[in-house]
């Protein structure tokens, strides 16, 4: 009699799915060794194409390099006006472009944001990179907020000076979070970008670029790392350090992988843009 086909995805094979494609194994390569163990063909090829999204496959192994775009914001001297404020550039890294600032808020805006957050704190989550859910996080110690785009005129003027800089609209833009770290709080490396199967066309597409601002003077510790650039920017209160990681090709750029270090003494405010590579609130 011919052995019966298993129908049905279990749920730790969901995993380690995921795992192995992360790994850097070929979708191929899976489907054909849920086959060999009585899977159902067709189960198994949906099920790939459901996680790798009917595109073309791309194994971690083989992937192109990422190319290089300069980015809008690296094109305008080392004094760059906005509407309201001069904002001065401290220095520029190429490859991860990373981008470190000064004067970017005044410190009575560094102040009013903390002071309109601080109620509003919770623990933070993390995306985690294999489901690309969010999750209580291991390797995010810090608390956390949201404000919703364009919550105030307070909050707008900050969002306009952000897309007047880096040229991607306001609607580009995720609400604006702000993070308050505590004596040993960190937030391990990680990317900001999404893992490719959770990019949402729909909502603007891969995040393609990160605006941190420094809100306070750490006494010690704190400082965001990128360990794979050598970098290591100071928290200075009114700074800010833009990283682009994504193209126009929609490429990710690995070698943006970075932290915040501890904090060893005082606190850490900071507050982050993430930037998607389209309009996020489009109908
Ligand atoms: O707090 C920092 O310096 C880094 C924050 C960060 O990586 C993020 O918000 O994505
Ligand atoms: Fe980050």
């Amino acid at each position: 009699m011919e052995k019966e086909k298993i129908n049905q995805i279990p749920v730790g094979l969901m995993d380690w799915i995921i795992k192995t494609l992360n790994s850097g194994v070929h979708p191929e390569a899976i489907v054909d060794a849920m086959i060999r163990e009585g899977y159902d063909a067709r189960l198994s090829y949906t099920t790939l194409f459901r996680i790798v999204g009917n595109k073309p496959i791309e194994t971690p192994g083989v992937q192109a390099p990422y190319e290089y775009e300069q980015p809008a914001i690296a094109k305008k001297g080392s004094k760059i006006p906005t509407s309201d404020r001069e904002i001065k550039v401290l220095s520029i890294v190429e490859q991860p472009f990373i981008m470190h600032m000064d004067n970017f808020l005044s410190y009575e805006e560094c102040d009013e944001l903390i002071e309109l957050s601080k109620d509003r704190l919770k623990p933070s989550t993390v995306i985690d990179h294999k489901t690309g859910e969010e999750k209580a996080a291991t390797g995010r110690t810090s608390k956390g907020m949201s404000f919703i785009i364009g919550e105030n005129q307070f909050i707008k003027k900050i969002e306009n000076r952000i897309a007047e800089l880096t040229e991607f609209p306001q609607e580009n833009g995720e609400g604006l979070q702000v993070l308050n770290y505590g004596i040993g709080e960190e937030y391990k490396s990680h990317f900001d970008y999404f893992p490719s199967n959770k990019v949402d066309p729909a909502k603007g597409g891969q995040r393609v670029g990160t605006f941190l601002i420094y809100l306070n003077e750490v006494e010690s510790g704190g400082e965001t790392v990128f360990p794979k650039a050598g970098v290591s920017i100071v928290p200075k209160k009114g700074s800010a350090v833009y990283f682009q990681y994504g193209n126009s090709k929609g490429q990710v750029d690995r070698m943006s992988l970075h932290s915040s270090i501890p904090v060893a003494e005082g606190e850490k405010w900071v507050a982050t843009k993430w930037i998607r590579h389209g309009n996020i609130y489009q109908q």
